[in-house]
């Protein structure tokens, strides 16, 4: 189950002074007594004991490593700023992730009467286990929730109050919650209220660790001085301005979906002011036509960290020894079933422009994500780049995330330590992201990486270290990162099966490598590849006619397709020349369905009551045969002329 935020929605301007929008006491109401319903539905009863089905502790490692960051910003971010209050009183912080699942605790690490109440890390707090509780409340519902002493299904944690605030991240997607509790009194809002702050504040600082490298963060407040807290509105724009992230603040002050949005259809500025801000200096505008706020922008540290180049200026020479990895290989470097890259088109603009920008890429620290059909060619561009480039000497691992099974994908490309889960191979593994490192990582079908591995590999992207599953050590990566995938991924960031943050890390440089019917040098590519083949054994060559026929199909199948084709007739023929015969029917299957497609709706243009059939007879005589005048003249695609001539030569 996925549990997207609630939005608490806030009328009026000054929403931002009085952010800590408790449940009215008849929601709160509501809320416990819709959670004692589906206690009673889960079979549960008040004297039933809880079931914290606690995880066994490998599990346990394996579930705080992938919840890591998690993890590590709220005990070094955010807990420091709380300890003064929790060494004052007898409560205890508990972190546990969206299945209830404690991860970790600060605080008192037991309750005055030494009572045995089971927040400890491994227990899990649902519903189903414990009955009503914060925790178990807090998920179910999506929003922050205080459960008092009596408030509990369960008659065994009666003794408890517990306040809990559930966590987003980055994409909205529910990722835990953090938990107040204690065995003494609790003042309702003061606790609530900062178990809300806290999670808003662990929230936040998620979005600075994945962004702030390399976007411009604004955070955005009705109060000059409150422009720096936690209940500030936070957007993430790229260098165009585009709204890429942002916290739950602005969604609910600017009350509205803001994914994707520019920022100057928020406020009232463009990015080129946006970038020319000083440092630090909050701006006035106005947002929404209505609205006034004072704007910070923070510039993606990579900029400000920026220092003078003295190499730019004046007549630097780079010294003689370069570093030999960062050398391009000599063409005889270049393995013979790697495809150069100056043949990878033979005149289409489009791909040219493509292929050249994709080859000054490779040697930025910028990812590159293809967009292709399927068979259009993804992984031969692929392998063709990386024996361009400067790391040539190192190794292209080509994943195909749609072929792993999905329980595997994560221990296939993160590796794992020996024994860190059943089934793991007792020498554990390296994993597909280690093995690239120095060389190129190809993530083909990216689009079908379960959400879980999704955040995994976000994490790897951004801080650029693995840690293999089971295990404690980080390793460094410095990968070259192409992802390719055949879907459109912006829809599926849209539906919420690709997350978006994720989707921003991957495409620095977005290519769309077009299908092979739509390639202008379609003729000449058939050609290449026909020589291509050719080489590796003697075969027969390509007429006119046959390259006609050959341009003419819609190739569903691109070039895999046109591959597969070739190779089959040029195993039929015997004779000097490939003939329509030795093509394999589902050719022809292909070939009459976009004829009868291309025609569909469409009719010749003789006006006449003559039948098509008879039309394209006549007109064949009359042209001597010669299919792309006849097909002019009948106003009918080739397709149909070829179709015509070949049932009339098989009948
Ligand atoms: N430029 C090219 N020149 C010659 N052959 C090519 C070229 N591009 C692709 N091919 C051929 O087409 C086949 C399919 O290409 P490739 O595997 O790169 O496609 P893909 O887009 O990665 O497919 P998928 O999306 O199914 O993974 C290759 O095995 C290769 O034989």
């Amino acid at each position: 189950m996925t549990i997207k935020k609630q939005e608490e929605t806030i009328g009026d301007d000054t929403a931002m002074l009085r952010p800590n929008v408790n449940l009215t006491d008849e929601e709160h109401k509501q809320q416990i007594e819709a959670s004692w319903y589906r206690c009673e539905q889960f079979g549960l009863e008040h004297a039933t004991e809880p079931n914290f089905s606690t995880l066994p502790s490998g599990e346990l490692n394996d579930l705080r490593d992938q919840h890591r960051s998690l993890l590590e910003t709220t005990e070094n971010e955010i807990i420091p700023y709380y300890e003064n209050i929790l060494s004052n009183s007898a409560c205890m912080i508990v972190l546990a992730d969206r299945q209830g699942h404690v991860l970790n605790t600060w605080g008192q690490k037991r309750f005055g009467r030494g009572q045995y109440h089971g927040l400890v890390e491994g227990n899990q707090w649902t519903e189903q286990g414990v009955g009503t509780n914060a925790i178990g409340t807090a998920l179910i519902s999506g929003r922050a929730i205080q459960v008092g002493r009596d408030e509990h299904f369960l008659r065994a944690n009666r003794y408890m109050v517990g306040s809990a605030s559930p966590i987003f991240d980055t994409g909205n997607e529910l990722l835990g919650v953090l938990d107040i509790s204690s065995d003494a009194y609790l003042p309702q809002d003061h606790t609530l209220g900062m178990v809300k702050l806290m999670s808003l504040s662990v929230e936040n600082r998620l979005i600075f660790t994945a962004f702030q490298q390399d976007h411009f963060i604004l955070s955005f407040n009705t109060n000059l001085t409150s422009l720096d807290s936690h209940w500030s509105g936070l957007l993430v724009l790229d260098d165009r301005g585009t709204i890429i992230s942002a916290n739950r603040r602005a969604e609910v002050v600017l009350a509205r979906d803001l994914s994707l949005l520019n920022i100057s259809q928020i406020f009232d500025c463009d990015m080129r002011e946006i970038k020319n801000q000083p440092l630090h200096m909050p701006m006035k505008l106005r947002a929404l036509g209505r609205y006034q706020f004072y704007v910070k922008a923070l510039p993606p540290v990579t900029q400000v960290m920026k220092v003078p180049d003295y190499r730019t200026s004046g007549h630097y020479q780079a010294p003689a020894a370069s570093l030999p990895s960062q050398e391009a290989p000599l063409p005889s470097q270049i393995p013979d079933n790697v495809i150069p890259l100056d043949e990878l088109e033979h005149g289409d603009e489009r791909v040219r422009r493509t292929v050249k920008q994709a080859h000054k890429i490779m040697e930025k620290d910028i990812p590159i994500l293809i967009h292709g059909e399927t068979g259009a060619g993804k992984e031969i561009f692929v392998r063709s780049l990386h024996y361009h480039s400067s790391r040539y000497k190192e190794m292209l691992v080509a994943v195909n995330c749609a072929a792993i099974p999905a329980e595997l994908v994560e221990s296939e490309l993160f590796g794992y330590e020996k024994g860190a889960f059943t089934g793991a191979q007792t020498k554990g593994s390296i994993g597909l992201i280690r093995r690239a490192h120095k060389g190129t990582l190809f993530l083909d079908e990216i689009g079908e990486m379960p959400i879980a591995v999704q955040s995994r590999l976000l994490r790897v992207l951004q801080e650029r270290v693995v840690t293999p599953l089971g295990s404690t050590e980080a390793y460094p990566v410095d990968v070259k990162l192409i992802s390719a995938t055949n879907r459109h991924l912006k829809e599926e960031v849209a539906e919420g099966r690709f997350r978006q943050d994720l989707y921003y890390r991957i495409s620095g440089l977005n290519i769309e490598l077009p299908a092979l019917k739509l390639r202008q040098d379609k003729r000449e590519l058939i050609a290449y590849v026909h020589e291509r083949l050719r080489a590796e054994e003697p075969g027969p060559a390509l007429t006119e006619a046959m390259l006609d026929l050959l341009e003419e199909h819609p190739w569903p199948g691109n070039m895999r397709q046109l591959v597969h084709v070739l190779k089959v007739g040029m195993a039929m023929a015997d004779e000097d020349e490939l003939e329509e015969w030795h093509l394999p029917d589902d050719f022809f299957d292909d070939l009459n369905n976009s004829a009868d497609q291309d025609d569909a709706g469409v009719s010749h243009s003789d006006t006449s009551k003559e039948p098509i059939e008879e039309t394209i007879a006549r007109l064949l005589e009359e042209h001597q045969g010669n299919v792309s005048r006849t097909a002019k003249a009948a106003g009918v695609s080739r397709n149909t002329v070829y179709k015509y001539v070949r049932q009339n030569t098989d009948s």
